[in-house]
């Protein structure tokens, strides 16, 4: 097997102190693997979000380790996470966060000419065509509808090549159709590229995009499901309601 994109070893965040206390992640270990597909699901304040801020250096932990590749990055200085984050890890919000004043292109490149690299016409042409946004590129973002802007900043996670792409509520802006395109090419873009992307959602049809769930609850990783469907994770997110949280044969 080969070693995972990122990790996360006895993950524990702990959130304000005495009273107000809150363990966001209480002793998480879970790996990506490289070229998959990873969906992220639990209920409201399972600690979905803060467990993709930790693993992609966007927040530290209280303990515990969050690595990207080998690199531990809590051995990084501000300097080289910022680094780290720059060349080694893509993001793409539910926000698109693309920059308004620059071009399709412009965007899409914008983490390669930050960094002084070269952009590999080839790769990008490949990449532009992925997306789908051959005929826009000279648009700005405000000329394009929700779902091809977070087409581009799908290219854009994916332009430099990352060792992993980290998407949080990535169709939480689009309509159902923009968003099956959106979840769609990122499944795409891991078959056809070896890529990794993890994504935090919580939509049952979005998760049964993956390869893999994983699911939290309170903190901890109560279970995943290998070749997911809308369904099957629907009925696993209905037992946390009813109060179950493992199931046998899940996860610890
Ligand atoms: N900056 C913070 N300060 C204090 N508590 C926080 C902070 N961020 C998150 N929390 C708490 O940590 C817990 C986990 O939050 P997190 O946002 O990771 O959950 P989530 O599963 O992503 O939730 P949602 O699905 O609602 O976005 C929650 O109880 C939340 O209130």
């Amino acid at each position: 097997m080969t070693a995972p994109a990122a990790r996360v070893v006895d993950a524990v965040k702990v959130y304000g102190r005495g009273d107000t206390e809150v363990r966001a992640l209480d002793g998480v270990s879970v790996d990506f693997p490289a070229g998959r597909f990873t969906a992220v699901m639990g209920p409201s304040g399972s600690g979905k979000s803060t467990l993709m801020h930790c693993a992609a250096g966007l927040d530290t932990l209280t303990s515990g380790a969050a690595l990207v590749g080998d690199t531990d990055l809590s051995t990084l200085d501000d300097r080289r996470l910022t680094l780290l984050r720059r060349d080694r890890i893509g993001f793409v919000f539910q926000a698109f966060n693309l920059l308004p004043t620059l071009t399709v292109a412009e965007n899409i490149t914008l983490p390669l000419d930050l960094a002084g690299r070269t952009v590999d016409r080839r790769r990008f042409d490949r990449l532009v065509d992925t997306v789908g946004l051959r005929d826009r590129l000279h648009h700005r973002p405000s000329e394009l509808s929700g779902g091809q802007q977070q087409r581009v900043a799908v290219a854009r996670a994916f332009a430099g090549d990352p060792d992993v792409v980290f998407a949080d509520e990535p169709t939480g802006n689009l309509d159902s159709r923009s968003g099956e395109e959106v979840l769609r090419l990122l499944g795409r873009t891991v078959r056809d590229t070896g890529r990794t992307v993890v994504m935090v959602t919580h939509d049952p049809v979005a998760a049964a995009h993956a390869d893999e769930v994983i699911f939290l609850a309170d903190g901890r990783l109560v279970d995943r499901m290998t070749g997911p469907t809308a369904d099957l994770v629907l009925d696993r997110m209905k037992a946390f309601d009813t109060g179950i949280t493992t199931v046998p044969g899940g996860a610890p």
